[in-house]
């Protein structure tokens, strides 16, 4: 394994779709050509279920990275770890050295959700939200894919028009290691007035947003040639620096149609007419924002998968969605986000892109045969639990297996 991490990893083209073209073997996102090492068919991956429905819809995703992995011949050692709230209770911190540990020594790590009421009081160290945090800190995941894509059996689970929803195809990268969620200085304190303040800084380097806009040109130039780039340039300066270094980078893709978009506007303009939009790229807060408000035109943000990634590493996957404790224990959660996050660990994670597919072509036979969890039920569709979708997700991928066994 140190061979291969020594290297350049294969594995992260940015082809976010399926139906597009495969991976090369050489990873073209940082402009290297180093050449990739022999492909691994047996790969480490942590688990990281953490809170709420974190570890509901992980088991779920797990089953079916074994099966669909069966399938393709490959075998995954998996390891769970504590992260987040359990962790705390458990070790009295939110990322345990071990697990950060863990996660840098394998493949691939797949996190479910953290946080909840139980540690919401929390001082900030001692929170849930700091130790997922310190995972992509420390794991150099600055880049964040969100696809948010209307799959056309869930376009009357949207809550736009059918009109508006459908075919809506976008795909946000969220700047996920900068900006004013650890830009110091930030704390507590107190006024000339004697009143208590709170205070974060929003910074960024221009080493930071040139990577970050290299991999969002990228992504453009693989899907329809489109960039736009989200700040808030009229009032930010980390903003204006922002529309300056992107403005600059755009010269290196001059196939890449570039504009730019203030934030409020943006948030308008994706509930007004989202076709406009094919990629996205913004900052660490305006991401969680966007992208959140992304995932409902798709129906559901039980459905939005997220893959992380960085120079070199293992990447990470995880759904958008949080711990939603209020339907925790209750076997309501949508497993399916989770489940095409597992996907893009193989696709962007291990350049398993035939796994992938098997994935996300049960995922879609699974809705064709009518199954949904409650937030994306409709009028004659058949309403499962999280456990039942798991189920028959599998089932959709044995079937294909004896489909093609067949042909
Ligand atoms: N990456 C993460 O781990 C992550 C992301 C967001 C929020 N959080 C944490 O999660 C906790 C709850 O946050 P929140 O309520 O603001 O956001 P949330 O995403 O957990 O829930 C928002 C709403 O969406 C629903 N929902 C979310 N995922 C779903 C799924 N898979 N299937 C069906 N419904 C789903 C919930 O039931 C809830 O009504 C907080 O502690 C927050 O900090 C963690
Ligand atoms: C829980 C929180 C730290 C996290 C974020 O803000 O990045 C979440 O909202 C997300 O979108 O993954
Ligand atoms: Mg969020």
């Amino acid at each position: 394994m140190a061979a291969v991490r020594a290297n350049v990893r294969p594995f992260k083209t940015l082809d976010l779709y399926p139906t597009r073209s495969a991976p090369p073997r050489t990873c073209t996102r940082f402009r290297c050509s180093v050449a990739a090492p022999p492909r691994p068919r047996s790969y480490s991956v942590t688990l990281l279920p953490g809170d709420g429905i974190g570890p509901e819809v992980v088991s779920v995703a797990k089953d079916v990275l074994s099966v669909a992995g069966s399938h393709e011949g490959i075998e995954f050692r998996f390891r769970v770890m504590p992260i987040g709230g359990v962790a705390i209770d458990s070790v009295g911190v939110p990322l345990p050295e071990e697990t950060l540990a863990a996660a840098k020594e394998s493949d691939a790590v797949l996190l479910g959700a953290i946080g909840g009421y139980k540690w919401d009081g929390n001082e900030k160290h001692l929170k849930p939200e700091t130790g997922l945090l310190q995972l992509r800190a420390g794991l150099g995941v600055f880049a964040n894919l969100r696809p948010a894509a209307v799959l056309p059996q869930l376009v009357d689970s949207s809550t736009l028009k059918k009109e508006v929803a459908e075919g809506v195809d976008i795909m946000v990268v969220r700047e996920l290691t900068g900006g004013i969620y650890f830009g110091k200085p930030r704390g507590f304190g107190t006024n000339d007035k004697g009143e208590d303040t709170g205070f974060n800084t929003e910074v960024y380097s221009a080493s930071e947003i040139d990577r970050l806009a290299r991999v969002a040109f990228e992504v453009a130039r693989k899907r329809r040639g489109k960039l736009c780039s989200v700040d808030k340039a009229n009032v930010l300066e980390a903003s204006m620096l922002w529309r300056k270094r992107v403005t600059m980078l755009a010269s290196e893709f001059s196939d890449v149609q570039l504009s730019h978009m203030y934030v409020d506007n943006a948030a308008m303009q994706l509930i007004r007419d989202p076709k406009q939009f094919d990629t996205i790229v913004t900052n660490n807060i305006f991401g969680d924002i966007l992208s959140d408000e992304a995932s409902m035109l798709t129906g559901s943000i039980g459905m939005l998968p997220s893959a992380s990634v960085g120079e070199s590493g293992p990447g990470l996957f995880e759904p958008i969605h949080g711990s939603a404790p209020d339907i925790a224990g209750q076997d309501k959660a949508n497993p399916l986000a989770t489940v095409l996050s597992a996907a893009m660990l193989l696709r962007y994670g291990l350049g398993e892109e035939k796994a992938a597919k098997r994935i996300e072509a049960a995922v879609m036979e699974t809705l064709n045969r009518g199954f949904r969890t409650g937030d994306i039920i409709s009028t004659g569709m058949t309403l499962v639990g999280c456990k039942r979708m798991g189920e028959e997700v599998l089932s959709s991928i044995d079937s294909q297996k004896a489909l093609t066994a067949s042909l």
